[in-house]
C-alpha cells in the first residue's frame, strides 16, 4: 500500500486528502501520480470506482499556479452531472491551495457561466458542446492551458465526440500535458488516443477482470413482457438501499418510472430530454435517499459516484460491453460491495457471452423470482425491522398490551397480524412497457449458453452492504450509430 506522501504530493493537497479521509493511494493513483507529476502524458485505465478522479486531479492541482487567474487545467467529461461531480472533487482536493475549479455545461444559463469564467477559475471541467460554445464566443480562453484531461476518455474519443475533442485540443498549446482516464479502453480507441499525445505512459492496473470483483453479477433470462414484473419482484426481495435501473431509451425510462410509481415505489427517471433543473433535482433526491430507485438511460452510466447504491439493474442489456462495465460500476465503489442483475431476453443470450468475454467475468444465472418469493421478501423486511426493535428498543411499555392480545389469540396469529400490518402491500396496478427491439447481436457464440451454471438459491439474504447530457446539444443528422445512440439517452 502506498501513502500519498511517498508519491511526491505537496503539503496543501496532503492536508486535503487527510480531511477527505483518503489514507492510502489506490493502485491507479499510486501508479499514475508519479508519472503525471514528472510531466508525462498518461493513459490510465483502472476499474470503476477506484479513484481515477484523484489520480488526474492531484497532479493537475499540484501543477496549477494559484496566483495566475487563468484557466490552466481543462478537464472534459461526457455528461453534465459528471462535470459537476468532478469539479466538486477537484475543489475538495484543492481546498488548501486557493485555486478553484468551475464546471461549465449545457442546459444552464450562459450569462452566469460567463460571469463565473471572468472570475478567473484555474481549472475548468466542461462538457464538449458548451465548452465549444464558449470557445466560439470567446468567453473562455484556453491558450494558457498546460494540462488537458479527458475523463471517460474512450467515450470522449468515440464517434459521437471525437470531432469536438480534436477541435478543443487544437485550441490548447501543443506543449500541453495530456491525461486520459477510463475504466475501459478498446484497442482502436487507444490507437486514436496516442495520436493526440506525446509518448504517453500507459498504465493499466492489473486486474483479472475488467469489472470490480466486489460486484456480484447475475443475469435473468426473461422474455420482454415479463421484465417489469420481474423487476418489481426483485426490488421487493432485495429491498435495495438505492438502486439504478438502466433502460435502453428515454421512452422506456419514462414508462418504467411511471410504472414503478404506480406500484408504490419511490422512483424517478433521468435522461437527456429532461430540463437540466429536473435532472439535477432527481439526482439530488436520489443522493439524499428521498428516491430509492433511479431509472436511467446511459446518461447516468459513466463516472457518477453515488454512495449507497447497492443494486444496478440492466432492464435492457446494453449494446456495448464497455457500457455494461460502466453501468454496473455505479455500485461496488471504493471497496464496497454491490449487485448487478441483467435482464436478458432469450434472443439476446449470445450477447451475454460477448459481454462476458470482453469483461472476462461471469454472470451467474438467477431464475426469475415468483410473486410468492417477492411477498416473502417483503415480509423479511418487516421481520428484520422487528428483530432490530427486539435488540434495540425498550419494549416493556408494550408488554401489557401484548399479554392482553395473547389472552385471546395464539402467539402465531398475533405475530402474523403484526407482520401483515407492517408489510408493504403489493399493488398490482397493470403496467405496460412498450416493446423494444432486441439488441443486435454481434459475433454470436451460442454453444455454451445452453449449459450455463445455475444458481437459483439466491433469493433471500441478498441484501448487500452498500457504503452516486452530454455536451448539451441534441445533435442529429450524422446518421452513424454512435451519434444516434447518444441522442437517445
Ligand atoms: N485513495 C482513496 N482512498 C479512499 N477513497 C478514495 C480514494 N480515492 C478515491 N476515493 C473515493 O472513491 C470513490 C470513487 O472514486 P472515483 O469516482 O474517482 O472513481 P473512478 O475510478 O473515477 O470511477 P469511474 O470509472 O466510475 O468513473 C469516490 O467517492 C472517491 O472520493
Ligand atoms: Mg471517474
Amino acid at each position: 500500500m502506498t501513502k500519498f506522501n511517498e508519491l511526491g504530493v505537496s503539503a496543501p493537497i496532503m492536508k486535503a486528502l487527510e480531511e477527505m479521509g483518503f489514507e492510502e493511494a489506490t493502485p491507479i493513483q499510486a501508479e499514475t501520480i508519479p508519472y503525471a507529476l514528472e510531466g508525462n502524458d498518461v493513459i490510465g485505465q483502472a476499474q470503476t470506482g477506484t479513484g481515477k478522479t484523484a489520480a488526474f486531479g492531484i497532479p493537475l492541482i499540484n501543477k496549477v499556479n494559484p496566483k495566475l487567474r487563468k484557466v490552466q487545467g481543462l478537464i472534459v467529461a461526457p455528461t453534465r452531472e459528471l462535470a459537476i461531480q468532478v469539479a466538486e472533487e477537484i475543489n475538495r482536493l484543492a481546498k488548501f491551495k486557493r485555486i478553484r475549479a468551475l464546471a461549465i455545461f449545457g442546459g444552464s444559463p450562459m450569462d452566469r457561466q460567463i460571469r463565473a469564467l471572468k472570475d478567473g477559475p484555474q481549472i475548468v471541467v466542461a462538457t464538449p458542446g458548451r465548452l465549444m460554445d464558449h470557445m466560439r464566443r470567446k468567453t473562455i480562453r484556453i491558450d494558457e492551458v498546460h494540462t488537458a484531461v479527458l475523463d471517460e476518455a474512450d467515450e470522449m474519443l468515440n464517434m459521437g465526440f471525437i470531432d469536438d475533442i480534436r477541435e478543443i485540443l487544437k485550441g490548447i498549446p501543443e506543449d500541453r500535458q495530456t491525461l486520459l482516464f477510463s475504466a475501459t479502453m478498446p484497442k482502436e480507441i487507444r490507437n486514436i488516443a496516442t495520436t493526440l499525445m506525446k509518448e504517453p505512459k500507459e498504465v493499466k492496473v492489473k486486474a483479472k477482470e475488467m469489472t470490480v470483483e466486489n460486484i456480484d453479477q447475475y443475469f435473468i433470462e426473461i422474455p420482454e413482457k415479463f421484465k417489469f414484473d420481474t423487476l418489481n419482484n426483485h426490488l421487493d426481495i432485495n429491498s435495495p438501499e438505492l438502486a439504478i435501473v438502466f433502460a435502453r431509451t428515454k421512452k422506456r425510462v419514462d414508462e418504467i418510472t411511471e410504472g414503478l410509481q404506480a406500484r408504490g415505489y419511490r422512483a424517478e427517471g433521468i435522461h437527456g430530454d429532461l430540463t437540466q433543473g429536473k435532472r439535477m433535482s432527481v439526482l439530488n433526491k436520489f443522493k439524499q435517499g428521498r428516491v430509492d430507485v433511479l431509472v436511467a438511460t446511459d446518461v447516468a452510466a459513466r463516472g457518477l459516484d453515488i454512495s449507497g447504491v447497492t443494486h444496478v439493474y440492466n432492464f435492457d442489456i446494453p449494446q456495448d460491453p464497455e457500457s455494461y462495465v460502466h453501468r454496473i460500476g455505479r455500485t461496488g465503489r471504493a471497496g464496497k460491495t454491490g449487485e448487478a442483475i441483467s435482464f436478458i431476453t432469450p434472443r439476446e443470450m449470445a450477447h451475454l457471452s460477448l459481454i462476458e468475454k470482453t469483461t472476462k467475468s461471469k454472470m451467474k444465472r438467477l431464475t426469475p423470482p415468483t410473486n410468492q418469493d417477492a411477498q416473502r421478501g417483503q415480509q423479511q423486511v418487516t421481520i428484520d425491522k422487528m428483530k432490530k426493535a427486539i435488540d434495540q428498543k425498550d419494549l416493556k411499555p408494550y408488554f401489557d398490551a401484548a399479554k392482553e392480545l395473547l389472552d385471546d389469540h395464539d402467539s402465531v396469529t398475533v405475530i402474523a397480524a403484526a407482520i401483515s400490518m407492517m408489510t408493504k402491500e403489493r399493488r398490482d396496478t397493470p403496467v405496460r412497457i412498450s416493446s423494444a427491439a432486441p439488441i443486435s447481436v454481434k459475433k454470436a457464440k451460442s454453444s455454451k449458453d445452453n449449459n450455463r451454471r445455475s444458481n437459483n438459491k439466491r433469493y433471500y439474504g441478498g441484501r448487500s452492504q452498500g457504503g452516486r447530457n452530454q455536451g448539451g446539444r441534441n445533435r442529429k443528422g450524422k446518421g452513424n450509430f454512435q451519434r444516434k445512440r447518444r441522442d437517445d439517452r
